[in-house]
């Protein structure tokens, strides 16, 4: 028996993996300073080889659908040893497991190609046919500050969420692992995990160094018996979500414990495994769009482990309007039994009602 979209999550699992060993490698050389002579950001060079490597994959496996990836290959066309060093990284990172990489395939032929290959990630987006999004690094400044982020990759097939795949190099792998800002030391033992779902069939976790094709781990977002006991997170800039908003709607639903500030989607992750219970992000402006590349795969996670996202007005995040969801406006992510009265404290405290 062959499951719906069986293909397409191990490919994008794989895919995930392998951009992440890209990532830590970056991250640890430009810790030691060795990464390049030239000043380009780690994070540029971490962002075009990580969404690089996956679109390769994806191009390999699924040449016709389109894809709608964050970065653009223009700046590396006018910069070329920006573009040899991110080519070099790029050959050179393989997936430790043999089978695994044989299966994953999708090289990159060469500095053309890599810029081709970037290049496939322009799609518009949309409600028609198979869109792959893709965030090669989501929470740069978490990645910069050696804090949380995520590779995040996920399926839509006419606007839903079919498959979403969520990278986290600095989150524990143990599910039971208590909500934390903190990070553990990069290369420690028991660190690096990847979630994943598929519609309909429940969300898990694996290892993400161990590599290779392990079976994951049923997670469950944890049962929210009195808010009191319950923990919210929020992003760690500011500038994203509105905290002081946020620490008001906490303080009304009787929550107690400060919020988690973390960056990227690993917010999305830790609390479908139930590390945590609530996710808010509050707009601070009326003029940002939220991008479909920040949401789609953390959407499918926490919706398939038990929760229940719309945004600030009680409507579900749709994907199928573009690059953005310009249709919404913030993130409101819980369990299920309980969103509705986070939905109602929000709409009280922004005063939508
Ligand atoms: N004004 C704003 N409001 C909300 N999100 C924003 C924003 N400006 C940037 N972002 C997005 O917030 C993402 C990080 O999420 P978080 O704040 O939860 O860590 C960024 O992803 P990248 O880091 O991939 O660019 C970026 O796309
Ligand atoms: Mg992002
Ligand atoms: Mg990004
Ligand atoms: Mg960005």
């Amino acid at each position: 028996m062959t499951t719906l979209y069986a293909r397409e999550l191990e490919i994008a699992q794989l895919a995930v993996q392998r951009a992440a060993i890209l990532t830590k490698r970056v991250f640890l050389e430009k810790a030691k300073g060795t990464v390049s002579k030239d000043d380009a950001s780690p994070v540029t060079i971490g962002d075009f080889g990580a969404q690089a490597l996956i679109i390769a994959a994806l191009r390999a496996h699924f040449p016709h659908d389109a894809i709608v990836a964050e970065e653009e290959a223009a700046q590396l066309r006018a910069d070329a040893g920006l573009r040899d060093l991110i080519w070099g990284l790029v050959r050179e990172t393989k997936l430790e497991d043999v089978a695994a990489e044989g299966l994953l395939g999708g090289g990159v032929r060469d500095v053309e190609d890599l810029m081709e290959v970037l290049d496939r990630g322009r799609s518009e987006g949309g409600r028609i046919g198979r869109v792959w999004t893709i965030d090669p690094i989501d929470g740069t400044k978490g990645f910069l500050r050696g804090g949380q982020y995520a590779i995040a990759l996920a399926l839509l097939e006419d606007g839903d969420v079919k498959v979403g795949v969520l990278g986290c190099p600095n989150l524990p792998v143990d599910d039971a692992a208590p909500l934390a800002a903190e990070v553990g030391a990069e290369g420690e033992d028991g660190m690096g995990v990847v979630f994943s779902a598929v519609v309909g069939q429940g969300a898990t976790s694996r290892p993400l160094g161990a590599g290779g094709l392990a079976e994951g781990k049923r997670i469950q977002m944890r049962e929210v018996k009195e808010m009191a006991g319950a923990s919210f997170c929020e992003s760690v800039e500011s500038g994203h979500s509105n905290q002081s908003e946020a620490a008001q709607i906490a303080q009304k639903l009787g929550i107690t414990k400060p919020s988690v500030r973390m960056d990227s989607q690993a917010k999305y992750g830790s609390i479908a495994r139930g590390a945590g219970d609530i996710y808010l992000r509050l707009p601070t402006s009326k003029t940002y769009q939220e991008k479909i590349w920040d949401h789609a795969a953390g959407d499918l996670i926490v919706r398939e482990a038990g929760g229940q996202v719309t945004d600030t007005k009680g409507q579900r995040l749709d994907f199928g309007v573009g690059r953005t969801l310009a249709s919404n406006s913030g993130v409101i992510a819980a369990p299920a039994a309980v969103h509705g009265r986070v939905l109602e404290v929000v709409q009280e405290v922004l005063g939508l009602n």
